[in-house]
């Protein structure tokens, strides 16, 4: 079987991909190919040199339909012309992450497959929030996708390092909080490690937190205007230039959809566990075994957790619970984090001593 790794590695390419091909490969005339935008009817793809306009396939169409799972920007497919000429989609590999939110109807709808990192992009002025960073990290967490907190305007910032520390002190030592000036190149500098070539990152944050900012700064030229271009509809332009998957200069690549734009954290009990590990870990100390941390006798995590972050966990617990995922959803993930929270927790456990 053939692939052009050279290429495709630059557009995110990784062995996770590659195990999902099975053992025929890529059948004869196809290729591998990312969705780096996607309109009505058809999808752009980018195959480790040139952009292709492409529909699915039939066949394929009804498929995904079937499952509910639409094409998404930066999902990988077999794709390949017919002898016309024009392109088709023949195959999706499944994702192996997705970020998806949950529509008023209460479905997934799916909006960037195959991250490895979401960026938390939260303004040091009046948007900082240590709770809706523990929101945040949750939700992303329970897609399978690394976060980053990353606080932006540290150079306009009045109590910016006082921030910081409280952030940095407040979250699992296995989230990284990065402060940057998204302005300027040195925030790619801080950034580096989560760059490196082939990379997948999305950008996730309130409006006016410098999201656009920092992609601009992060893929190397201003092709994505601050606050333009991707405010328009769309739809029904077929020969488009802005796409949703950028290359930066790096070799990382960076989802940006207007889904994600308005993407509003939606936490599961299991993710929740692994971002409060420290509280999960002290919980075994309370006398009751169904302690709620709320004022019962012999309480061990009240005395040790700092009450804000505290009451956020208990509010984010009940809005879980509220829009919980099915019971076998539920075991599948708890299952996923016991392992990384309980490695989180004796990393905490080391860094409070
Ligand atoms: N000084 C400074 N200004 C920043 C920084 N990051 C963003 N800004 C400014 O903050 C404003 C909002 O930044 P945007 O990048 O448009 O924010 P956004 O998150 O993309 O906002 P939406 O497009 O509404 O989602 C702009 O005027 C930016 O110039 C920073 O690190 N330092
Ligand atoms: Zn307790």
């Amino acid at each position: 079987m053939h692939i052009d790794f050279d290429s495709l590695r630059g557009i995110g390419l990784s062995q996770a991909i590659v195990s999902r091909l099975g053992a025929e490969g890529i059948p004869p005339g196809l290729r591998l190919a990312r969705v780096t935008e996607t309109q009505r009817d058809c999808l752009t793809l980018h195959d480790g040199h040139e952009d292709h306009l492409a529909r699915p396939t039939h066949r394929l169409h009804a498929v995904l339909q079937a499952r509910d799972a639409p094409p998404t920007v930066g999902d990988w497919v077999l794709a390949g012309p017919d002898d016309h000429g024009a392109w088709w989609v023949h195959e999706r590999l499944d994702p192996v992450t997705q970020i998806a939110r949950r529509a008023n109807d209460g479905r997934r709808q799916q909006l960037a497959s195959n991250v490895d990192t979401a960026l938390l992009v939260m303004g040091l002025d009046l948007d900082f929030n240590p709770r809706r960073a523990e929101r945040y990290i949750a939700t992303v967490r329970a897609a399978g996708v690394a976060p980053v907190v990353v606080l932006t305007k540290a150079d306009i910032a009045a109590h910016g390092a006082q921030r910081v520390d409280e952030l940095r002190h407040r979250l699992p030592a296995s989230v990284p909080v990065v402060a940057v000036d998204g302005t300027s190149d040195s925030a790619r500098v801080a950034l580096w490690s989560w760059l490196g070539e082939g990379q997948t990152l999305v950008l996730l944050g309130a409006s006016g937190a410098g999201k656009s900012t920092l992609t601009n700064t992060l893929i190397g030229d201003d092709v994505q205007s601050t606050g333009g271009v991707r405010q328009g509809d769309g739809r029904g332009k077929h020969t488009t230039t802005a796409r949703s998957l950028h290359f930066c200069t790096g070799g990382a690549c960076i989802i940006d959809t207007p889904g994600l734009r308005t993407w509003r954290p939606d936490a599961d009990a299991a993710s929740l566990a692994a971002t409060f590990d420290d509280v999960e870990a002290l919980a075994g100390g309370c006398r009751f075994r169904d302690c709620r941390h709320d004022g019962e006798p012999g309480c061990a995590v009240r005395a040790a957790v700092a009450a804000d972050r505290l009451s956020n966990y208990r509010k984010l617990l009940r809005d879980a619970q509220r829009g919980e995922s099915t019971p076998l959803e539920r075991i599948a993930l708890r299952r996923k984090w016991k392992a990384i929270g309980k490695a989180g927790s004796e990393r905490t456990r080391e860094k409070r001593r």
